[in-house]
């Protein structure tokens, strides 16, 4: 059975609005930078106890992409990227899934290992001085230069998801997959966050699916925001707004009032 995606694109800064079907591979230029997709599915489906989660997703997100899902609570977010990473093998579906061979993938908790320094956290096991010096590179980018020899408990939870985002950059990832990684940051920690995150792949240009529940992160971070609901994309719209990109700006106003639409929420003027 064929899925309907519902498909919107936002062709103009100021008025998103919907297109027919896209399946075009240049849905925007600016992110239309190599031919092949980091990630292609084709009607993936995952049920848990008789109950379809995912009920035949299709989704291409061009190489070097920068995409964020949002969806309810239960609607099957963390479901879809844990079968992008390849974490689940009961997925049905045809297509790839994680079609780069280098992916790195960042959690809520920053699940560094207690027992290691930050910079053995960061290396993974990796030896030698060359690996040590791409870790030591990585920690200064995400702004911990010096804290290479703490033990992740003596690191605030900004911190550890800074060394955490070290950790998965160290391998030169091609698909970052991100699920919500500044959900248990305050507010304040969080835009730094989101600031940080969009200069590392400003810097490094990997494709990113990121999972989040906070429709403004998703506007401000992300090109492109998909919406889960009943088990497939509902809506897929282009932000077409230059980077860095603040909260304020009242044109990132149209895109919140979509997607907030989409989620069903409605906001009291
Ligand atoms: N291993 C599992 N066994 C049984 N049910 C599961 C399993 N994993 C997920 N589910 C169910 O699948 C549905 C989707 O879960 P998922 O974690 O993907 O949602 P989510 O959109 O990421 O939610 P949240 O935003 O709350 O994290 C939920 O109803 C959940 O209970």
């Amino acid at each position: 059975m064929a899925t309907h995606t519902e498909r919107l694109t936002a062709t103009g800064p100021e008025s998103p609005k919907a297109t027919t079907p896209d399946t075009s591979a240049s849905a925007s230029a600016a992110t239309a930078v190599a031919d092949r997709p980091a990630v292609q599915l084709r009607a993936l489906t995952r049920s848990f106890d008789g109950r379809k989660v995912l009920d035949g997703v299709d989704l291409d997100i061009p190489a070097g992409q920068f995409v964020a899902l949002l969806g309810h609570s239960g609607s099957g977010k963390s479901t879809l990227l844990r079968a992008v990473a390849g974490l689940d093998h009961e997925v049905v579906g045809s297509g790839r899934l994680a079609a780069p061979s280098r992916v790195s993938v960042v959690f809520q908790d920053s699940r560094l290992l207690p027992w290691r320094r930050v910079l053995d956290n960061v290396l993974l096991g990796a030896e030698g001085r060359e690996a040590a010096a791409r870790g030591r590179e990585a920690l200064a980018e995400v702004g911990l230069k010096g804290r290479e020899r703490a033990w992740p408990n003596e690191l605030s939870g900004g911190e550890a998801q800074r060394a955490a985002l070290a950790r998965s950059l160290v391998r030169e990832p091609e698909l970052l997959l991100a699920d919500e990684p500044f959900g248990a940051l305050d507010a304040l920690t969080r835009i730094k966050m989101h600031t940080l995150l969009r200069q590392l792949w400003e810097r490094h240009r990997p494709s990113v699916l990121l999972v989040t529940h906070d429709v403004d992160e998703a506007i401000v971070l992300a090109d492109r925001v998909l919406v889960l609901e009943e088990g497939r994309i509902g809506l897929d719209l282009t932000i077409d707004r230059p980077h860095p990109r603040s909260y304020r700006d009242p044109l990132l106003g149209e895109y919140r009032e979509r997607l907030l639409a989409a989620l069903g929420v409605k906001e009291d003027h």
